[in-house]
């Protein structure tokens, strides 16, 4: 019997943040392991035309919950889609909402917060930190509360290289950030940003790291937890291998490989790629929650979830590792052949940009103007190239995080607990989890269908007869302008071409003479 999977049967369970990636992937174990759980609140914005109801109908009716749908068949009972905007200082909450969350919520798991990396500050702080501290002041308020389980990053003091479980202050307060939000005007936060995030690469990381701090001031009597996964990738094992829904992390520049947009990125082959799959990050949350609410740790506990320091994969095994799947599995109507080129030189990577990246999209738009149609590629290359260049800060470097409270915590798992919620790393098999996360990405973000592939395939080859045309013809166009210019060039053309014209004669005079 799962000690985890009895403590949740009995909760009413709030997550924020449950139509994002791990959102849905916490809200799928927590029913398929605790069917008899009592309600599982979800704090919703309306998003894209979609009521929270449109919402919470495509979530269960998507892939990844088919297996709840078997074990808890009246699962949309369950749920209840409470209408809030975190970016509303009051959260946006209704009266009778907030008085049924407030006397009835037994676990909060905080996992909303925006993820992107130039987000303007002000919206990043309101997001990640006054959000934060909003849900804080209501769980204080919470009398059956057991646990606040709070999901941060490991990057949240990515300027530091070893990173042990612990918070590290920020410069600023956390307060006197949020009250300066309040009267400082866009243009000055602006101006303001490079010098309050630092030695950070980003408003994200930065936003993060204030939260913690949040957390770590506003808890009061509160029981507790930090949680700080690094790039979290597809499911590994559960509900099923390869299962990712959005375009963050490595999953957008798989598909940019895969398509051959991308072929060439700054990147250090030998640098640790702290990839970790989704379901081990719920595993832990999981854990986590169980572990404080029945044991209440004295203090506040952090816990990395990470994958380099007991089972490390760099970028170039993982580079490989793709290329190798492309080969068997393509992506469909490629723009040119997959390739993974790894520099770390600006000089190269600014000649690729131009040479491998640009020029393509120019040339190819300049076939769709001729062609009538509206060019598209290179604003697409311009966006990607931006991207890329926004993750180059973590495929440049390796971090140490120590896991000490993590594998505390394994060892608290009775061992049918470490099977059920399993977060250890060390059996993860690299190979086979870049193949299933390649095919992940093609089945359920392209939503290409496996009876295709002979298909792609072809394509493929098609694409390379293109390159050595292209490729041919490029070289006897410069061949051309050398032998306008040099004498040498012209002898050597000239006697290339009475070569070919003598063989050519001779193989036409042997075959006459045959017949
Ligand atoms: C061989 C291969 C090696 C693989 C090698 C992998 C290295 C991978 C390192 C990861 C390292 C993370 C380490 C931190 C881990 C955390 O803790 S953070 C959580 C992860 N967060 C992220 O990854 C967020 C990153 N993304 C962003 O911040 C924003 O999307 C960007 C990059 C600033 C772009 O902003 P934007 O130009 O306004 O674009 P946005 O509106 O978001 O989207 C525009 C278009 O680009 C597309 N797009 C968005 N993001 C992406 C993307 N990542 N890729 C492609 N297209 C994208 C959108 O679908 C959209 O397309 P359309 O709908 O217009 O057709
Ligand atoms: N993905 C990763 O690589 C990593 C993520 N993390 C952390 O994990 C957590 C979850 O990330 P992930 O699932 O990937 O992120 P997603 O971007 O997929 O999900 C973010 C969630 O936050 C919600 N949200 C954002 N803004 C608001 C708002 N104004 N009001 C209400 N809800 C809002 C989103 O709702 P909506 O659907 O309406 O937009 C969505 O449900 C985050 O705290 C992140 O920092 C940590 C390390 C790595």
């Amino acid at each position: 019997m799962s000690m985890i999977a009895d403590f949740y049967g009995s909760k009413s369970i709030l997550i924020t943040g449950a139509t994002g990636f791990m959102g849905k992937v916490l809200m799928e174990k927590l029913f398929r392991t605790s069917p008899d759980l009592k309600v599982i609140y979800i704090l919703v914005r309306p998003k894209a035309g979609q009521t929270l109801q449109q919402r919470l109908f495509q979530i269960l009716n998507s892939k990844l919950f088919e297996k709840v749908k078997e074990v808890c068949p009246n699962v949309h009972e369950k749920i209840r889609a409470i209408y809030a905007d975190l970016n509303q200082s009051d959260l946006a909450i209704s009266k009778e909402d907030m008085e049924e969350l407030l006397s009835c919520t037994n676990i909060i798991f905080h996992c909303a917060a925006t993820v992107r990396f130039d987000d303007p500050l002000r919206h990043a702080v309101q997001l990640n930190v006054t959000a934060t501290k909003q849900l804080l002041f209501m769980a204080t308020q919470m009398p059956k509360l057991e646990a606040f389980i709070h999901i941060s990053t490991a990057f949240s003091n990515c300027n530091l290289k070893h990173i042990d479980e612990v918070i590290y202050p920020c410069t600023v307060e956390p307060k006197k950030i949020i009250d300066s939000m309040e009267w400082l005007d866009d243009a000055i936060i602006d101006e303001i940003t490079p010098k309050l995030i630092g030695d950070r690469p980003n408003t994200y990381t930065y936003t993060k790291a204030l939260g913690e701090m949040v957390v770590q001031q506003e808890s009061e009597n509160l029981n507790i937890a930090i949680i700080r996964p690094s790039i979290v990738g597809a499911t590994w094992q559960e509900p099923f291998p390869g299962w990712v829904d959005n375009l963050n992390g490595p999953s957008g520049l798989i598909i940019a490989t895969g398509k051959g947009f991308l072929r060439s990125i700054k990147a250090t082959s030998v640098a640790v790629a702290d990839l970790i799959p989704v379901d081990t990050v719920v595993n832990l949350t999981l854990a986590v929650g169980w572990y404080t609410a029945v044991h209440r740790p004295k203090s506040m506990l952090v816990y990395h979830c990470t994958s380099g320091n007991i089972n490390p994969c760099n970028w170039g095994k993982m580079g490989l590792q793709i290329m190798a799947t492309f080969e068997k599995v393509p992506f469909e109507r490629a723009f040119r052949r997959p390739n993974a080129d790894f520099t770390t030189n600006n000089f190269a990577t600014h000649y690729w940009n131009a040479v491998s990246h640009r020029a393509p999209a120019i040339i190819y738009d300049f076939y769709l103007r001729l062609t009538g149609r509206k060019p598209r590629m290179t604003k697409l290359m311009d966006r990607l190239l931006r991207t890329v260049s926004m993750l180059e800060y973590f495929t440049n470097r390796s971090w140490e995080w120590t896991t000490y409270n993590t594998e505390m915590l394994m060892s608290e798992l009775s061992p049918e607990d470490q099977r059920v919620f399993n977060f250890d790393v060390r059996q993860l098999n690299w190979l086979e989890y870049i193949e299933n996360y390649v095919l992940g990405v093609k089945k359920y973000l392209l939503k290409e269908d496996m009876a295709g592939i002979p298909k792609a395939k072809q394509h493929l080859k098609r694409l390379r007869n293109i390159h050595y045309l292209f490729n041919t013809a490029l070289f006897l166009i410069a061949w051309r302008l050398l032998i306008a210019r040099s004498q040498t060039a012209r002898n050597v053309w000239f006697f290339i071409v009475s070569f070919c014209y003598k063989f050519l004669s001779y193989f036409r005079a042997s075959s006459t003479l045959k017949v």
